[in-house]
């Protein structure tokens, strides 16, 4: 029997372009916390994709991964090396403008990424997790784009299971 009708079971676009930030984020080596990061056109075009790690040329097998001793010896932790998803995503983008365009990432971003997300001209952050909601680096985000007139609001999840084989 021939079937003629449309699916009706398809994906929204959030939950695409989510699922691509959380599948970008597998890539990520941290131990701790993977980030994921998809940005979109206006026209619903995915533009890049990133996920966190370290700069080209930096090993995963050398550079340290630990965050234990960011206080005492910040040398040996991984925040001063590891490039944030959104910042990748945005410095892997080759095709120009990012002018009103619109971010998926699985972790609020940072006030570092902030900065890098207002002069892009993305416009608008579809976020996964706040578990840094309230720390200084998360409030100074917020500050930013919210004078910069950034809209951001909190991906609900569906709670669709999406399986694939790979
Ligand atoms: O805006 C952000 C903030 C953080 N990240 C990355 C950077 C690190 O690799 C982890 C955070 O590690 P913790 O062990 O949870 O401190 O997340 C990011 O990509 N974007
Ligand atoms: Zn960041």
């Amino acid at each position: 029997m021939s079937v003629t009708e449309k699916r009706e079971d398809y994906i929204t676009w959030d939950e695409y372009f989510m699922g691509v930030a959380i599948l970008s984020g597998k890539r990520s080596k941290d131990p701790s916390t993977q980030v994921g990061a998809c940005i979109v056109s206006q026209d619903n075009k995915i533009l890049s994709m990133g996920y966190n790690g370290f700069p080209k040329g930096c090993s995963d097998d050398e550079f340290p991964w630990g965050k234990e001793h960011e206080k005492d010896d910040p040398y040996n932790a991984k925040y001063f090396y590891s490039t944030h998803s959104e910042l990748n995503a945005i410095l892997n983008y080759r095709g120009g403008s990012l002018e009103g365009s619109k971010l998926y990432v699985t972790l609020f971003p940072c006030n570092e990424c902030a900065k890098a997300i207002i002069q892009s001209g993305i416009k608008t952050i579809v976020y996964g997790s706040d578990k840094y909601d309230g720390t200084p680096a998360v409030n100074a985000s917020k500050r930013m784009l919210n004078a910069a007139g950034v809209r951001y609001y909190q991906y609900q999840p569906t709670g669709r299971k999406i399986e694939i084989e790979v």
